[in-house]
């Protein structure tokens, strides 16, 4: 089965965040179930290095949208790539979606338009790749990116099988109408039952209304993106589409994420005593003194979505009990800087940016990883801690709903518990289960018990691989 997947980042060229991890991970999941993927990327200044010079040109275009570009086939961190370098669009330096004002590039709608356009170019007219024809028989589009990919297709004349996964419906790529001639869609869809969206022009809804398939990344959230508190403005669109709609889990790199070969930690570990050096090496890194309280960890984007003011409002219910907060972030300045404020407390200590070896050590050195996200599709941090026997605090919300085993009297009475879930996402509710932490923290066994099952839980990507596999096969036969 040969699977064009088409992303705008990808772990470990390309990452701001869990949709990178995803994108990188597929291929090699897949593999596995006798899927032939080929992942394609803007060429960014990092996408290019990474390259080098065995990439070859595949096909070119003499202006896509205001620029010549190039299609490269090339392979980089075992992943086999398509690489669209348009060095109009793609070669800037800083971040991948925002200009220096911290705003979006005033030309997202075109950069990812352009990745939209060549995905379906490459799936109506397929392309020869060293010497071989290769021509998908579904497209992957992941997120509003890669949203305008079933229209294209059309517009293209392809007819390969489209599966368009949400990552986080809170992006949808909006652009005012007057872009509609400037993207080469057809107005005819600019209406309620194609890509408008309240007066405005929508890539993510513009995919949700013609891919053939939708997944997005849990059951749990499948089924609160029909409701209105989550489908922020697209729960029809949802509910309309509920029988093409199925929720798979992400899964973690386990090569990567394993605790007892982790390159990043200070000592490698099968069971959960062995957290024990990985703990004072942290606490010294972070310059916390020992504490008879947990030691909780954060390592996330700093974002509304991600509820992190409301782990401020409840802080003391963890300090007061001894507890002590390790966190790693970088988003909102107004975020940023209140938790540097709230690391002038002797226990707490807060690094303010994006480091890929911290967040290891973090990870195997603290006791708990707290996620109080207000919604969250799947969320990967919390299967690290799982994996690292680090008790996960979530909201049930989302993933963290599918994921984490509660610590209910029934759970712990037939020792099944992983975690701990709060509901609903509020200060309150999240002070409750901080002190429900340090309660279970205090019993040496119900702890112990609690961090080898979290250990024992399948994190990684068999099963989802296995259902993505049977989703393609299904889209590409009905197609
Ligand atoms: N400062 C920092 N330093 C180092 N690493 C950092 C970091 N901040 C974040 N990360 C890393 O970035 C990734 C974040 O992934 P998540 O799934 O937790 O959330 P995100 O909201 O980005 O992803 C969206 O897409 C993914 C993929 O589908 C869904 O799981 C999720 O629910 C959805 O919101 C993790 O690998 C995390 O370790």
């Amino acid at each position: 089965m040969r699977v064009l997947s088409v992303a705008s980042e990808c772990a470990p060229l390309v990452k701001t965040g869990g949709l990178a991890d995803v994108a990188g991970a597929l291929p090699a999941a897949l593999r596995a179930e006798g899927v032939e993927m080929r992942t394609l990327l803007p060429g960014y200044p990092a996408v290019m290095a990474a390259l080098g010079h065995g990439a070859g040109q595949v096909a070119a275009e003499a202006d896509l949208f205001g620029g010549p570009a190039r299609l490269l086939a090339g392979h980089a961190a075992g992943l086999d790539l398509l690489v669209l370098d348009a060095p109009h669009l793609f070669a800037r330096e800083g971040s991948i979606y925002l200009g220096p004002d911290g705003q979006d590039w005033p030309d997202n709608p075109e950069r990812f338009a352009a990745l939209s356009l060549m995905a379906a170019r490459i799936g109506a007219r397929g392309l020869t790749i060293d010497g071989a024809a290769w021509r998908p028989e579904l497209i992957h589009c992941h997120d509003w990116q890669a949203g305008f990919v079933p229209d294209y297709l059309e517009r293209e004349g392809g007819d390969c099988a489209t599966v368009l996964t949400i990552h986080n419906i809170a992006f949808q790529g909006l652009t005012g109408h007057h872009m509609i001639e400037r993207l080469g869609l057809p107005r005819s869809r600019f209406h309620a039952d194609g890509f408008e969206y309240y007066g405005k022009l929508s890539a993510l809804k513009a995919g949700l209304m013609r891919a053939d398939r939708l997944t997005t990344v849990s059951p749990t959230y499948a089924a609160e993106l029909m409701r209105p508190e989550f489908g922020m403005g697209l729960d029809g669109v949802m509910r309309a589409r509920r029988r093409d709609l199925s929720g798979i889990l992400n899964g973690i790199d386990e090569t990567a994420w394993n605790p007892a070969t982790d390159p990043h930690i200070a000592e490698g570990y099968r069971h959960p005593a062995g957290k024990a050096p990985n703990r004072d090496a942290l606490r010294a890194e972070m310059g916390l003194p020992e504490a008879p309280g947990p030691l909780c960890c954060v390592v996330s984007r700093l974002t509304e979505q991600k509820g992190l003011d409301l782990l401020l409002e409840a802080l003391p219910a963890l300090l007061d009990r001894g507890g002590q907060l390790a966190l790693l972030g970088s988003g909102d300045r107004a975020l940023e800087d209140a938790f540097r404020d709230a690391a002038r407390e002797d226990n707490v200590a807060v690094r303010i940016g994006y480091d890929e070896a911290l967040s290891h050590r973090l990870i195997a050195g603290s006791d708990a990883i707290l996620v109080p996200s207000r919604f969250e599709p799947c969320g990967l941090t919390q299967l690290y801690g799982l994996r690292y026997g680090t008790i996960p605090v979530v909201a049930l919300t989302g993933g963290l709903a599918d994921t984490v085993i509660n610590a209910s009297p029934a759970a712990l009475d037939r020792g099944v518990a992983t975690g701990l879930q709060f509901h609903p996402v509020a200060k309150d509710p999240l002070a409750v289960a901080l002190d429900r932490l340090c309660d279970l923290h205090a019993e040496p066994e119900v702890w112990a018990q609690m961090q080898a099952n979290a250990m024992r839980q399948p994190v990684g990507w068999t099963s989802s691989a296995r259902a993505y596999a049977a989703l393609y096969r299904d889209a590409i036969a009905a197609a």
